[in-house]
């Protein structure tokens, strides 16, 4: 692993890293930011997973965490949501192939070799963090915008126990069932349906549902709100009764402008699960 930068942020320290990832096959970059506490020992870890066309960079220098995972004592990490590189498949769409990983294993040509994050996000990576840095693996959340939304969705989900608190900023929440996810999905994944189930928060949640508490914001002037598919995710939800906090925030968008106004509820929300 090699450090790229370390900067002083609230009284901790915001990092990134690169290291020779072997679930993609390529370097994999990555950024964390360890509050003060680190300082004394273990903390708790919130994962924030990006959106479409995001790298490491956008949530950590967009969405203003840092200063509230200080204040709680947590540690965010802050992936890429693709691999990368001339050697690495791509699209001309900005919403499939590089940066826009989906936080799938792919199958299918070309994107089988690298497109790999369930298990760099689910597996390589919080190793990578419990070995080299002072995080406890036994008190992890996740969240994701977007794409991540849906990453933080399906990986809380799909691995019961791991995390302690999920929650989501404009989550894709029924793929299956939107141009956010059937192109990607039939890419990655192939054709037939069934493999796509679990890589769908509606379809999870109808099945498995989720052993953690829940919280997720929406904005009403989400841009993308056709595409996001809330009300699907909304009424498995509530067909489940699933205990869960869906939010609609009256007049926002898409932008980190909504995440950075709702960052400081979401770490609150974690910070009471990790630290209980
Ligand atoms: N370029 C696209 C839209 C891309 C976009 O809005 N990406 C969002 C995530 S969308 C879902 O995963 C994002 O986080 N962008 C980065 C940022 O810093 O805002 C288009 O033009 O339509």
């Amino acid at each position: 692993m090699k450090t790229l930068s370390e900067n002083r942020c609230f009284y901790g320290t915001q990092g990134v890293y690169t290291h020779a990832s072997s679930a993609t096959g390529t370097d994999m970059t990555f950024g964390l930011y360890l509050p003060p506490d680190a300082a004394d020992g273990p903390v708790p870890l919130l994962w924030f997973l990006s959106g479409l066309t995001c790298t490491h960079e956008n949530a950590m220098t967009k969405a203003g965490a840092q200063a509230y995972a200080a204040e709680a004592g947590i540690a965010l990490c802050f992936p890429d949501t693709s691999p990368r590189g001339e050697r690495v498949a791509d699209d001309d769409a900005y919403d499939l192939g590089q940066g826009a990983g989906f936080y799938v294993d792919a199958t299918e040509a070309p994107w089988a070799p690298h497109f790999n994050m369930w298990h760099y996000v689910g597996t390589e990576l919080p190793a990578l963090l419990a070995k080299h840095f002072p995080i406890d693996p036994d008190r992890q959340g996740i969240t994701g915008h977007s794409m991540g939304g849906h990453g933080a969705l399906t990986l809380g989900m799909g691995l019961p126990g791991r995390f302690r608190s999920v929650s989501a900023f404009a989550p894709i929440c029924h793929p299956s069932d939107s141009d956010w996810g059937r192109k990607q999905l039939t890419a990655y994944l192939g054709a037939d349906t069934a493999k796509w189930a679990p890589h769908d928060a509606t379809l999870l949640m109808r099945e498995t549902g989720l052993d953690a508490p829940l919280l997720i914001d929406t904005g009403t002037a989400d841009q993308f709100g056709d595409l996001l598919k809330t009300e699907a995710l909304a009424e498995a939800i509530a067909t489940r009764r699933q205990p869960a906090q869906l939010r609609l925030q009256k007049g926002y968008d898409h932008s980190y402008f909504f995440i950075s106004t709702f960052v400081p509820d979401h770490v609150a929300f974690h910070a009471e699960a990790l630290w209980s």
